[in-house]
């Protein structure tokens, strides 16, 4: 029986992928629900993609966020941006944040990404071919709360970006990154609270141990990858 937010399983964990390693197809997309495709089954409309860029504080989302929004010449979203001020206190004082606390943060997020795949002035009233959004997302049930994005638009599709890193490389980057909220003492709630998306079909995890530049290779060349999976 799926819950809500679940589709399909593939029989294969999709494989996790390294900075190093050559991007192989995702094992798991062979068992991806045949209605998903580049071209909405239901009828022409092309697919629009939201790429959510996942993983906990200091992972690299706005990072890769930023490079994959210019590699696709998508709009961006900065979760940051949608927490109200009571969250980022909250976390600025080191205390980590509860469930009730993301809801309305999600719910928001999911609805800008909504609204950015509309045709509107800003895209010539030309609907976008999708748009990239930075999401911790760290449990599943928060990123069912983004699925539902997708819900009752079959021309709409969501995939998770899971950037994988070492609670000592998380520690080194809050650490050396100046200027924001999220100190390097919220590492370890991050992790505590962190459910990997191993299983989930429409996740990708990628190791992001590398430079920057490979990093961002790496992520573009699984994101291409799975674009020519839906061709
Ligand atoms: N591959 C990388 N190698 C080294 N430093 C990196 C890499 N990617 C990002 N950084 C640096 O690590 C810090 C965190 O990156 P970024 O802000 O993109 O992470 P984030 O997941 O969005 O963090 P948060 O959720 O706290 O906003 C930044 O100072 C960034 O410049
Ligand atoms: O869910 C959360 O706990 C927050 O979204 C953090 O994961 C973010 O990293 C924080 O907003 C700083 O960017």
């Amino acid at each position: 029986m799926l819950s809500a937010g679940e589709r399909p399983q593939p029989s294969v964990t999709p494989a996790i992928i390294s900075a190093s390693m050559p991007i192989q197809p995702n094992a798991g997309s062979s068992a991806m629900p045949s209605a998903l495709n580049s071209q909405n089954s239901l009828n022409s409309t092309p697919t629009q993609h939201i790429w959510v860029v996942t993983g906990p504080a200091g992972c690299g989302k706005s990072t890769v966020g930023q490079a994959l929004r210019k590699d696709l010449g998508l709009s961006f979203l900065e979760g940051d941006d949608y927490h109200p001020k009571a969250n980022k206190d909250k976390m600025g004082n080191g205390i980590p944040l509860t469930d009730a606390d993301r809801w309305d943060w999600l719910i928001s997020l999911r609805q800008a990404a909504i609204d950015a795949l509309s045709p509107s002035e800003s895209n010539n009233f030309h609907p976008p071919a999708g748009v990239v959004v930075a999401c911790s997302a760290l449990k599943k049930k928060y990123r069912d709360v983004m699925r539902v994005a997708a819900y009752g638009s079959p021309s709409v599709q969501i995939h998770f970006v899971y950037l994988k890193l070492s609670e000592e490389v998380l520690m080194q980057r809050t650490t050396q990154r100046q200027g924001h909220y999220m100190k390097s003492d919220m590492v370890r709630s991050q992790l505590q609270a962190l459910e990997e998306p191993k299983g989930e079909w429409d996740a990708i995890t990628i190791n992001v141990e590398g430079s920057q530049q490979q990093v961002e290779e790496n992520v573009l060349k699984s994101v291409h990858a799975k674009l020519s999976e839906l061709k």
